[in-house]
């Protein structure tokens, strides 16, 4: 059979930059005729790495999207508003594959995050489901650390309690937390080479600096997020309910297939911060679950439910080499540590999980989507 026309939009983005690198590492080009689009460089040369050497399409070209078998986007909520219903109005059939929350909770949408909900994605195949949406980053990297106690039916309730990296906002969201960074630590540069100086000086000149930071300098986060925490993610949804939280609870439950008469949605709920990582989203979990189970089958089962989750041992050591930002970011592993039960009961279920919100929590589910529709 011949490969299949795959359109990518989106593909030069950040979440595209790392879809594409993951997509070439796993030899997806070598199954797909890829075709990329451009919102801004129609008419443009295609990555430099890929075989096409077919201009780059307008994006926007509702003919040249209808020409693809399978489109993948990861250009943002924006383009899907802008083109997904019309594309679909003009009887197109293909696949639709999109980062995006704008579609996520669409009734003929399904949130993607295959290996926790393979059976619902392969129920929706069955019957002729056409549009695959990425899931929330924190939900995702969430569910491949604990879902195991979700598919055993053992969450009675969870909260979880973000620490969402910078890159969560995009790339300028990076950019301006390093930016601070260098700004705070040139402002106490002096003081700081002196052994000799008072820490409350550095502390003052710190906090000083980081109250007067200029509109430029907090242009995407509106404050200080250098040295600082900012606890809203997303917008706000009124009675005191971030975006961003509500999607932990709406989400989760989706992807579970949970929500109707005969698997009620389970409540999951917390608040969500943003803290001064690069790209990895951090969540300390409490969770109750339906009966007291032993701690070391706990374990057993969060470390065999898929091939990218590793239980860290409880200990000082493991958790702080294995369980942070630094030791995750690029890589693919989902470490679940700090098991332990918590002083409220033995039905209650202290966990922290990490995870690469660009690679599980992003590009990843798409990738392996499109591979299950390539083998479907
Ligand atoms: N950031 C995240 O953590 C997550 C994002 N998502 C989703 O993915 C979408 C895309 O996010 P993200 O990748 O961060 O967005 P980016 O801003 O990095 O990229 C989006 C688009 O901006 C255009 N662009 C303009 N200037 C540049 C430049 N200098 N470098 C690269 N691209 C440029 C590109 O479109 P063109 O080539 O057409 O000009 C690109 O595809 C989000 O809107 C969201 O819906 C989902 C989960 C997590
Ligand atoms: N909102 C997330 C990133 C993101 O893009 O989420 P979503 O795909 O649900 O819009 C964050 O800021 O960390």
């Amino acid at each position: 059979m011949a490969n299949r026309r795959v359109g990518l939009v989106g593909w030069r983005g950040m979440v595209g930059s790392v879809l594409m690198q993951r997509m070439r590492e796993e030899g997806d080009f070598d199954c797909i005729d890829p075709v990329f689009f451009s919102t801004s460089n129609a008419g443009g040369q295609a990555p430099a790495w890929a075989k096409s050497s077919n201009p780059l399409l307008d994006a926007h070209d509702i003919d040249a999207l209808r020409s693809c078998d399978i489109i993948v986007t990861a250009q943002g909520g924006d383009y899907t508003t802008a083109v997904f219903d019309t594309l679909r109005a003009t009887g197109w059939t293909g696949h639709w594959i999109d980062a995006a929350s704008t579609l996520r909770m669409r009734d003929d949408c399904v949130i993607i995050l295959d290996p926790i909900n393979r059976p619902v994605i392969d129920a929706a195949i069955d019957k002729g489901g056409r549009n695959w949406i990425g899931g929330n980053c924190t939900v995702s990297c969430m569910l491949m650390g604990v879902g195991a106690l979700f598919k055993a039916g053992l969450v009675e309730w969870m909260t979880s309690m973000t620490y969402q990296a910078a890159s969560g906002g995009g790339a300028q969201h990076m950019r301006e937390l390093l930016t601070q960074f260098g700004t705070l630590h040139a402002e106490v540069g002096a003081l700081l080479a002196d052994p000799a100086s008072a820490i409350l000086d550095i502390d003052r000149g710190v906090i000083g600096k980081q109250r007067s930071l200029s509109a430029d300098e907090t242009r995407n986060f509106e404050v200080p997020l250098g040295g600082s925490l900012i606890p809203w993610i997303d917008k706000d949804l009124g009675g005191g309910v971030s975006r961003e939280e509500w999607k932990a609870g709406a989400e989760t439950n989706k992807i579970l297939g949970r929500g109707g008469p005969s698997a009620p949605a389970i409540p999951v709920d917390g608040l969500c911060v943003r803290i001064g990582a690069m790209r990895c989203h951090s969540q300390a979990l409490s969770l109750k679950l339906t009966r007291d189970v032993p701690l070391a089958e706990i374990e057993a089962m969060i470390a065999a439910d898929n091939a990218w989750v590793k239980v860290v041992p409880n200990t000082r050591e493991a958790s702080i080499r294995d369980l942070t930002p630094v030791a995750v970011t690029g890589t693919l592993t989902i470490p679940v540590g700090r098991l332990r039960k918590l002083a409220m009961g033995p039905q209650y279920l202290g966990a922290f999980t990490v995870g690469d919100q660009l690679l599980w929590g992003a590009a990843e589910p798409l990738r392996r989507m499109l591979r299950i529709l390539l083998n479907a």
